[in-house]
């Protein structure tokens, strides 16, 4: 039986600039199930990022203007900072692209991650003996605890000779496992869902594979849920259960990824699997989408996709695109679909779902 976890209902999220108002997210909806590990994927600019930070109103989130964010029963956009806090520590751990952002250049990685421990372990007594100021860790086998539970996180990510690796320092790891101490230290409050948005990203092809496929192993022994935010379709054809394309701050095309990258309905969708790099030609360089990333200030009139889509009529500019039901859970925002299958695009009899790989090249996005 699946238990919905995660509940992003009508999301629109704003930013007020000096060019005009940003609609970042402009009608979001999806919901991540407990052990479902769930990609948002979309070009530069289509409101991945500020659909993660709304959740938990992290960094600058801009303005929640409309719709519900239920996180196991919690409804997130109206929570107080106190239940946000409470739920950024212990249930929703978030990873970014950039592993230097979250770990703090002075002090040991396996003192970050025994912090990390400690903070999630801390009762409200310890909380009130930290606030008098009585030292972190008051007795040497608290601190004993914590730092083995730390190598055991950093065994787990599959860090060598995570022992002595732990009393080393951010600088002295490469890349990758710089973002695996960092996944480490999102895990170690054992929290119910993980966000991750671009989380190999920088990272070499190989590496990224190995980090994935952990992702992967998480979920199947911890059974957390999974937000998996990428540009690239290779990374979530091997990692997620479901993928929800989104273009101009909306939901193109959602539904189970094998579903949606192998018979994709929406032409955006399609769009994205003729610029993934498998379906280049030996030697080809990789077509951007788009040159400028779209644009959405004062938001869309119908379908933020319509100038660029071959399919396009003058309904698609009109207003309300009806978001039409495909399959079980496979759902598509396009007055075209299902489209019709003698009309493929140009690559689409060749392609295979691609499996991540060569990846390096960001195809415009
Ligand atoms: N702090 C901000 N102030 C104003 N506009 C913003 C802010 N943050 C994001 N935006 C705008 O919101 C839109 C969505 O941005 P977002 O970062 O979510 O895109 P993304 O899909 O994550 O793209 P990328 O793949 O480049 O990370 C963009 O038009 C962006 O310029
Ligand atoms: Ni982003």
């Amino acid at each position: 039986m699946t238990e919905t976890l995660l509940r992003v209902e009508d999301l629109h999220t704003r930013f007020d600039t000096d060019r005009g108002t940003v609609h970042a997210v402009d009608g979001v909806t999806f919901s991540v199930d407990r052990g479902e590990i769930v990609g948002l994927i979309g070009e530069s600019g289509s409101g991945k990022s500020v659909t993660a930070q709304s959740i938990l109103r992290l960094e600058d989130p801009g303005r929640i203007t409309d719709g519900t964010i239920r996180f196991d029963g919690t409804e997130l956009t109206t929570a107080d900072e106190a239940t946000l806090r409470r739920i950024r520590g212990n249930e929703i751990s978030m990873v970014f692209q950039d592993p230097t952002e979250t770990l703090n250049p002075v002090f040991s990685v396996g003192e970050q991650i025994a912090e990390a421990v400690r903070i999630h372990e801390t009762d409200s007594r310890q909380r009130l003996l930290d606030f008098l100021g009585v030292p972190l860790f008051r007795n040497r086998s608290a601190w004993a605890d914590a730092r083995e539970r730390a190598i055991e996180l950093l065994e787990q990510m599959d860090i060598p000779n995570p022992e002595s690796r732990s009393s080393a320092y951010p600088h002295e790891f490469s890349g990758g496992l710089r973002q695996r101490a960092v996944l480490a230290i999102a895990l170690a409050s054992d929290p119910a869902l993980l966000v991750a948005d671009e989380p190999t990203t920088a990272l070499d092809t190989t590496t990224q594979a190995d980090i994935l496929r952990r992702i992967r192993a998480l979920r199947d022994e911890r059974g957390i849920g999974v937000l998996l935010i990428s540009h690239d379709i290779g990374v979530i054809a091997q990692t997620c259960d479901r993928v929800v394309v989104v273009y101009g701050g909306q939901v193109m095309e959602a539904g189970p990824v094998d579903q949606v990258l192998t018979d994709p309905e929406h032409p955006y969708t399609r769009t994205l699997l003729d610029c993934s790099v498998r379906n280049r030609a030996p030697g080809e360089r990789v077509r951007s989408v788009e040159r400028t990333p779209v644009d959405s200030i004062g938001g869309h009139k119908g379908c933020p996709f319509a100038d660029r889509c071959q399919h396009a009529t003058s309904a698609c500019r009109a207003g309300q695109i009806p978001t039409i039901e495909l399959d079980a859970g496979h759902r598509a925002a396009c007055v075209e679909a299902p489209l019709a299958t003698d009309q493929p695009s140009p690559q689409r009899t060749e392609r295979t779902v691609p499996d991540g790989g060569e990846t390096n090249d960001r195809p415009g996005m």
